[in-house]
This record gives C-alpha cells, structure tokens and sequence, in this order.
C-alpha cells in the first residue's frame, strides 16, 4: 500500500501537536518514526488509523483519503498495534487472535478453513500456541504484546501501523519481532525508542522534533550524531560491527 501524507496538522484543543508534516511511504517499506518524548509520534500514527482527524491537510491510502474511509473499510487494508490495547478482556488467546479475521466477515459469516489455517500460522509464528488457551488478562506484559501482535497479522493487513510495539519485549523477541516484519511483503510503518534498532532494520526513517518532519531518508541518510543530538541532546557515536553487517549507537554520560 502506498502512503501520502500532505501537510498534515493536527491541534488538539487550540495547541497544534504537529505541523506541515509531508512524506510519502512507498508499497512494502519499512518505515520508522523516531523522536524525543512528546515529539508527536504517537499522534502521527493516531492520525493514520484516523484516531485523530487532521485540523488540515490529508492522509491517502493508495491515493484515496482516508476521511472518507469507515473505520471497518479500514480495518480490511490496515492493522494497528497501539500502545494501551486492551488485553483485561476475558477472552483465551486464541479467541483474540482470532478476532483478527473478523473485518473480513460479513456480519454472521462463519470462518472458514481458510481463516483457521491463518491463525494457526499466526500462532506459530509468534510463539504463541503453548499458551493458546490462556486468558489474556494471565499473560505477562511481553506474551500479551506478541498476541497484540499476531492479532494484527492475522488481518492480514496490506498496511501494518505499529506504536512502540517493543516496549515489553525482551531482546530474543524484539529481534524476533523486528526480523519477521521485515520479511512481510507489506507496508510497515512503526514508532520506536531505539536508536540502534532503527538503524539497523528500517528502510526509511521519519525523524520528529516538536511536532514537525526534521528530516526523511535511509537510516545512515538520517541517523548521525548531528540528529540524535537534535532529537535528544545527547551526544552519540555510531560503531559499526562488520561480523554482523550491524552498527552500534554509544551515548555519552556528560
Ligand atoms: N489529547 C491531548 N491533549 C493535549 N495534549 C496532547 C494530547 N495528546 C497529545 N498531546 C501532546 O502532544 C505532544 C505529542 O504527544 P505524542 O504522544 O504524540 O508524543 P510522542 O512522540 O509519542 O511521545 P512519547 O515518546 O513520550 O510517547 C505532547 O506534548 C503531548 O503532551
């Protein structure tokens, strides 16, 4: 799916959160969002799942504007991972993740085989299916993320919107997380703390300072010292390691 966003503004109560944003996300990019706390992440990615209407500007989803899309049309082509989903329901593991086939059911249409075969993947993809029948509400921070997760992928989303989706993860998942999204054929775009994290695995990068697009580009385009100083005030050294085709990022205490 292709992403045009076009002078985007969004103010909540009078204050304007972000401003003149503009970037375009080709079909089956992977594309981060980084940025200082309160920069206006999460409320770039609440506007593309239309949890927040643009005050101007537009938001186009292979060239259609999504201010005129349902929130169940949208559900056919976009997955949202948020940061407060609700996961106290009362429902197994199972039951939720399967949930995730429901925008593309009519009203009382039955799943089918096929339905049952994606979330079998799902749950074996995610490493979810020892647990399968567990109440989410027993689950500990990191499980309950990954079924968020597989709930999301088993939409089978042609666009998947992700809002720190490594929070809870510890490293084995995060790497995990990060490896089987990049292989997913679809647009992804995803908000995240981890500078290294972004370097290493994004296609594109958005950087965020106060509310406005400081720059876009690849990651060794867009992360330089230059800009984590800019983003964090933070003086950084970025440290290739040849043995795994990765870099490090080293932030100075003083
Ligand atoms: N409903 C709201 N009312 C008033 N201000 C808001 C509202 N939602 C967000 N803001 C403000 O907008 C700014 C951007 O918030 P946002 O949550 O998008 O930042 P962020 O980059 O995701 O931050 P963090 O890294 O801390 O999660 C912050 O100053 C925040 O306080």
């Amino acid at each position: 799916m292709m992403i045009n966003v076009e002078d985007l503004t969004i103010k909540i109560k009078e204050k304007t959160i972000l401003e003149n944003i503009s970037f375009k996300v080709l079909p089956g990019q992977f594309v981060g969002i980084i940025g200082s706390n309160g920069s206006g992440k999460s409320t770039l990615i609440k506007s593309l799942y239309k949890i927040l209407e643009p005050s101007s500007g537009s938001i186009l989803f292979n060239k259609k504007n999504i201010s005129g899309m349902s929130h169940a049309e949208l559900a056919k082509h976009v997955a949202v991972v948020g940061q407060f989903n609700r996961t106290d329901l009362d429902f197994s593991v199972r039951e939720f993740v399967v949930m995730g086939r429901y925008p593309h059911k009519k009203r009382y249409e039955r799943m089918n085989r096929e339905d049952y075969t994606i979330v079998e993947q799902t749950l074996n993809l995610l490493e979810i299916r020892d647990y399968q029948d567990r109440k989410i509400s027993s689950l500990s921070g990191g499980e309950k993320q990954r079924v968020v997760v597989a709930r999301a992928l088993t939409q089978q989303p042609k666009c998947l919107i992700l809002d720190e989706p490594t929070n809870h993860l510890d490293i084995k998942y995060q790497l995990q997380l990060f490896k089987q999204l990049k292989k997913l054929p679809i647009t992804i775009i995803m908000s995240i703390h981890d500078i290294a994290f972004a370097y290493n695995f994004f296609d594109r990068i958005l950087v965020l300072v106060k509310g406005r697009l400081l720059m876009t580009g690849t990651p060794e385009e867009v992360i330089t010292p230059q800009t984590i100083k800019q983003m964090f005030d933070v003086n950084a050294h970025l440290i290739p390691c040849e043995s795994q085709n990765k870099t490090a990022v080293i932030y100075e205490d003083d």
